[in-house]
């Protein structure tokens, strides 16, 4: 569902080109969990960013499903995210103008794909059915994060892009959350590419992939099997 070919990045610095990915290839099949781990400024945003077509590699190929996301520019890079592609990022990204029932259904109604049997389930599921109607600034992190889910899963993405979705809550409500992602990608029967720092999360999901000095490492992800 999800392939990464030889993807490579550099960003211009001060002191010249600093390579922050340099051939990386992975792939997530439909169905399938990898959760992405290395140390801090080991790549793992500038993968997800890339992967989501929010920026462009200097080398590479991303596909998703049987459309390349690479070589497209910014408006058709947006559009087969929008099409395709779930995200839920650290930070809600919610918009704060809408309440919790518009910002469930933002993407799939961008994308005119709203489902409302789905949507509902959904809600019912996330335990967001009491706060359809309230604003983003009235949530707690942990039920803003399941809106954040609700609002990637509502359109059933082919692929789930997570950049340390629990990162910014506290271990209880973290758990939940992971559980309540993992099920509805389950459900979905989409891919999830995960950024994580924490291995009690990585270890939830079926496969790991570690990144350092801008490959894959084999040998530290033979230590975290
Ligand atoms: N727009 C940018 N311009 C220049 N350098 C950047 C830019 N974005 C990221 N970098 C650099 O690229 C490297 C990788 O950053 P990235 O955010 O992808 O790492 P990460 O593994 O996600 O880190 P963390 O776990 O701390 O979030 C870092 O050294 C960072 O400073």
């Amino acid at each position: 569902m999800l392939r990464v070919e030889t993807l490579s990045k550099s960003y211009a610095t001060p002191q010249g080109p600093a390579t922050v990915l340099d051939g990386v290839s992975l792939e997530v099949g439909a169905g399938r969990t990898l959760a992405l781990m290395g140390e801090s400024g080991s790549g793992k945003s500038t993968l997800l960013h890339l992967v989501a077509g929010l920026d462009a590699p200097d080398e590479g190929r991303v596909f998703v499903g049987d459309a390349e996301m690479t070589g497209r520019d910014d408006a058709g890079r947006a559009a087969l995210r929008r099409e395709r592609v779930g995200l839920v990022f650290q930070q809600f990204n919610l918009v704060a103008s809408l309440t919790v029932a518009d910002n469930l259904a933002f993407q799939a109604r961008l994308a005119g794909r709203e489902d409302g049997v789905w949507t509902a389930r959904l809600t019912e599921r996330l335990g967001l059915a009491a706060l359809t109607g309230r604003y983003p600034e009235q949530l707690s992190g942990g039920q803003q994060q399941r809106v954040a889910i609700g609002r990637a899963l509502a359109l059933r993405p082919a692929l789930v892009l997570a950049d340390e979705p629990t990162g910014a809550l506290d271990e209880t409500t973290a758990e939940t959350v992971m559980t309540l992602m993992l099920e509805l990608v389950a459900e979905t029967g989409c891919a999830l590419l995960m950024a994580t720092h924490s291995a009690r999360c990585a270890a939830r999901l079926g496969e790991r992939l570690v990144l350092r000095g801008g490959r894959v490492d084999a040998a530290a992800m033979r230590a975290a099997e």
